[in-house]
């Protein structure tokens, strides 16, 4: 099994850019900036830095990761090496969310960090033949003000691999229906919605960001298992939810993973997608959760297969781009049985 996932062409929808920074390049990133940083260098002591007490405490110690963040060269680095991670793992497509409000506010200019992210982009393509594209997500916790922001930059650079808008950060304290505007404008503008949703507030939340906020994916959304109307309406309507196991795990938003509610969700027909979330953060690689996403639905190799096909299928890849990929996995698929 692991083998067979090791080698199976992948595609990822819920990563996130800051979050996705590995011990090696927190360490590069420490390094290149003195000053005093919570964050150590040390991959060890990185290890134990990224344990959370909670949700709460989980964005608190990702915002000390976003301040390593300072210029555009640290953009560029990051985001070629996520795709030369991401192309170890066999990932041919992930849409990586990106918060281009937290390192705008943190005085990165909207154009070069732009810039950066796409010249990433072109290289990861050329280098690894990883085809990123960017959702632009408001952080939560900055509330109005990080939507405006958020919007401005999304439709004012519109850099090439723009292709969703989302909304992460905690829900606790941040309703959804306020960002209903910007949603409006980023939908009209052709961008797809993927909030998150569901994640550490229960279903009233998902059923506002699929009302309000025009959701055709949910970010996480595991707490649609408690209302079985909302698991109808999610399958009926395929409305993905994007599960990533380990981080519900090191967020305390799921007390143990045999409690995850993937299992429940996905007998109810609700369509999912496997992914790592902030994989170093969350000790995970997105070849692990699919292992225990593997383990939790009782699947073999097809069925692990199916999982990487229904990610394809549920992205925002073109078709043609959509179907490549999935000839890729059905002519794996044969080559391992
Ligand atoms: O699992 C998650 N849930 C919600 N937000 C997250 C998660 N992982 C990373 N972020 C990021 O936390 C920041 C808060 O300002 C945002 O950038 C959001 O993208």
């Amino acid at each position: 099994m692991t083998s067979f996932i090791a080698g199976l062409p992948k595609a990822e929808l819920h990563v996130h850019h800051v979050g996705s920074a590995s011990p090696r390049i927190v360490a590069e990133l420490a390094a290149r900036h003195e000053g005093a940083s919570p964050v150590p260098a040390d991959p060890a002591a990185l290890a134990d830095y990224f344990a959370f007490r909670d949700f709460a405490h989980f964005i608190d110690v990702y915002l000390t990761v976003v301040d390593l963040v300072r210029d555009d060269e640290d953009v560029r680095m990051l985001t070629f090496e996520i795709a030369r991670e991401l192309s170890r793992q066999q990932v041919r497509y992930a849409e990586l969310t990106i918060t281009p409000y937290s390192s705008v506010k943190r005085g990165i200019p909207a154009k070069a960090f732009c810039e950066a992210i796409e010249d990433a982009r072109r290289g990861a393509a050329g280098e690894f033949g990883v085809d990123l594209r960017w959702c632009f997500d408001i952080p939560g916790e900055a509330g109005l003000e990080a939507a405006e922001q958020t919007l401005a930059i999304a439709l004012g650079e519109r850099p090439d691999g723009l292709i969703s808008f989302g909304l992460g950060g905690p829900e606790i304290g941040v309703p959804r229906p306020q960002f209903k505007p910007y949603f409006d404008q980023a939908r009209a503008a052709g961008l797809h919605s993927v909030p998150h949703a569901g994640e550490t507030t229960g279903p009233e939340t998902i059923w506002d960001a699929i009302r309000e906020l025009g959701a055709e994916r949910i970010g996480h959304g595991i707490t649609a298992a408690q209302d079985p109307a909302l698991m109808s309406y999610l399958a009926e309507h395929r409305i993905p939810l994007e599960i990533s196991p380990t981080s519900n795990l090191r967020t305390r938003a799921v007390p143990s993973l045999d409690e995850h509610p993937l299992a429940r969700l996905v007998a109810a027909g609700v369509p999912v997608s496997i992914n790592s979330d902030d994989p170093p953060m969350f000790g995970t690689t997105l070849e692990e959760e699919y292992a225990v996403a593997a383990r939790l639905l009782g699947l073999d190799d097809a069925g692990v297969a199916e999982l990487a096909r229904a990610a394809v299928r549920q992205s925002f890849l073109d078709p043609s781009g959509q179907a490549k990929l999935l000839a890729e996995i059905d002519a794996y698929t044969v080559r391992s049985a």
